[in-house]
Order: C-alpha cells, then structure tokens, then sequence
C-alpha cells in the first residue's frame, strides 16, 4: 500500500514562547483514501494541510508528502486554503487560464470549466464580484482542474449553500474514486464527512487521536447501555442514564451480561473521543507510522 503523506515526529510552534500546534505527530495516510480531519477549534488542523501544502515549515519532526519533501511534491498536490486567495481583479475566465498557465502539464480545462458552469457563474465576472460560495467554486476548479494526486482541503464547503455544497461534495467525491486521487479534508461539519469520507484522522493535543478507515474505528468501538463491569475495556466515555450508564468504550473482547451493545454512529464516536481529550489514541495499522524516529529540522 503506497502512501500518500507521512508525519514523524512532527511539531509545530508559531513563535518562541507559542503553544505547540503540533508535538509529535505521527501517522500515515494510505493513497487513494478520503480522508476527514477533524479536531476541536485550534487543534492544528490548518497546520497541518499548510506544512503538507509546502507552504509552511514544520519545527520539528518530518513530513514527506507523495514520498518527497512538501515542496517538492507541490506539482501533484492541490491545497484550498480556508481564505481561498483568488486575484479579485481577474475575470473568472482569466483565473481558470491562469490554472492553465499554472499548471501546463496537467490542467484539464475542459473539467474545471465545467465546474465552473455548474454554478452558472459568468465567465466574464471579475471574483471581486461573486459571493463568497461563488469563488470557493471558482476556487475548487481550479484545484480539481490541476488533476492532483492529491487534495489537501481546508474546510472547502463551509460558506457553500446546502444545493452547492452537496453538488460539489458529489463531484470531488466521484472525481477522486474515478482518478484514485487522495483527499485529505478538514471540516467541522460531521454529517458531510460521514457521506463523503473512508477514513479518519483526529487531531487533538497536537498528535492524531485516531487514525484509520471508518469503518475499522466504529468496528473498533461499541455503544453500550446497562450496569455491571466493564474492565478489561477501554472506556472513553461514560454519563449516567436512567439506572445505569451510556459507555462508549473500545471493546477487548466480548461485552459482559447486563449491557445492550450497539455500533457507535461516527458522530457519537466523534463526540465521545471530542469530550474525552485524555482518552489513549488509537491509530490503526495501516495509519500508523512506519518510522517513529523523530527527527529536528
Ligand atoms: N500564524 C499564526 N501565528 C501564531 N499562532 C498561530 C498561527 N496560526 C495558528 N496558530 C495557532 O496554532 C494553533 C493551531 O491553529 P490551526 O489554525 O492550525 O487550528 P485548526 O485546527 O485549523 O483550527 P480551526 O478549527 O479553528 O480552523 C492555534 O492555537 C492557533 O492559535
């Protein structure tokens, strides 16, 4: 299985005397997945996509991104920042053929025109004309016209109304399984992740809490409601609910008498590590580092 972003070791600070956005952080992204990044307010998410975008430099710890340097690796990487920096002077058409002129070797102009068009959008229309959804269109062609290898998105879809939004997500989604593109996205918004998304990375305290497929988390977890024992589990949450407790735990093995078991929604298994910051991490084989060694730039 190839990889299309490793971290090791990696750590952040803004300034001397900042708080670490990141501190040793470690953890392995398969390519071809769709990934959420998901973490609480200041959780380093953003951090994260600029060091992988090549555009900030990490203080600590190494990220390789495609198997090279994030500079390096720029060409094949496509990053929506959260501010989407567009010329306001240009047309929408001059920005699509500044993407041409960008990106010669892999521009699809016939696709990000069509994206484009989806929104009716006037070609003619200068971007400091358009709404803010508007130019987060403009601004997804022209990170999907480039053709990546790989997308580092940072909350994309949060000022798209809900019709935009859905189309949009429908066609990043359908691009990326037709071109087995990588997608690593940030969004707080739980339900758009569920729909769209294969795998899970959680920052929190700077490190990834959990790390791997959905679908391998959830199976990993269990809801449980009842009374009696639960040792021997992991439980990462636990609230009083009529005469017993609502736990959500990480199961090791079987599930005593007294307890009805169900399978965690993501949102609940979200919340529940999201309320329980000290809660150990989880990060599943494919996810985790190969190398933990880390290194100090
Ligand atoms: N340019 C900067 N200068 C100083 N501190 C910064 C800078 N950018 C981010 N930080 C700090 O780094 C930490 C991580 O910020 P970051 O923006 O990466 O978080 P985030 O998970 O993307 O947050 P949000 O969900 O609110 O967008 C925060 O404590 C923030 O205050």
């Amino acid at each position: 299985m190839s990889t299309a972003i490793e971290a090791t070791g990696l750590g952040k600070r803004y300034g001397r005397r900042g708080t670490a956005a990141l501190d040793d952080c470690s953890f392995r992204l398969p390519t071809g997945r769709i990934s959420a990044l998901v973490g609480p307010n200041g959780a380093g998410k953003s951090t994260l996509l600029s060091i992988a975008a090549g555009l900030l430099r990490q203080s600590a710890g190494e990220l390789r991104v495609l198997g090279a340097a994030p500079g390096e690796a720029r060409a094949k990487v496509a990053y929506l920042s959260q501010d989407k920096p567009l010329h306001p002077q240009l047309s929408v058409a001059d920005t699509l053929r500044m993407g041409a002129e960008l990106n010669q070797e892999r521009w699809d102009a016939a696709y990000a025109t069509q994206i484009v068009e989806a929104g009716s959008l006037d070609p003619k229309a200068r971007i400091r004309s358009l709404s803010g959804g508007q130019r987060t269109r403009v601004a997804l062609a022209l990170a999907l016209g480039k053709r990546p290898e790989l997308m580092l998105l940072d909350e994309p879809m949060a000022d798209l109304d809900p019709l935009a939004r859905h189309e949009l997500m429908g066609t990043l989604m359908a691009d990326a399984a037709e071109h087995g593109t990588t997608v690593l996205m940030s969004s707080h918004i739980v339900s758009e992740l569920a729909d769209a998304c294969d795998h899970l990375l959680l920052l929190g305290g700077g490190r990834i809490r959990l790390g791997g497929g959905i679908d391998d988390l959830i199976g990993a977890h269990s809801l449980v409601t009842g009374r009696g024992e639960l040792s021997g589990h992991t439980v990462i949450e636990s609230r009083a609910s009529g005469r017993g407790v609502t736990a959500l735990i990480r199961r090791d093995g079987p599930v005593g008498d007294g307890w009805q078991v169900q399978e965690p929604s993501l949102e609940e298994l979200l919340l529940a590590h999201l309320r329980s910051p000290d809660a150990p991490a989880l990060l599943t084989p494919s996810t985790a580092a190969a190398h933990r060694t880390a290194v100090t730039a």
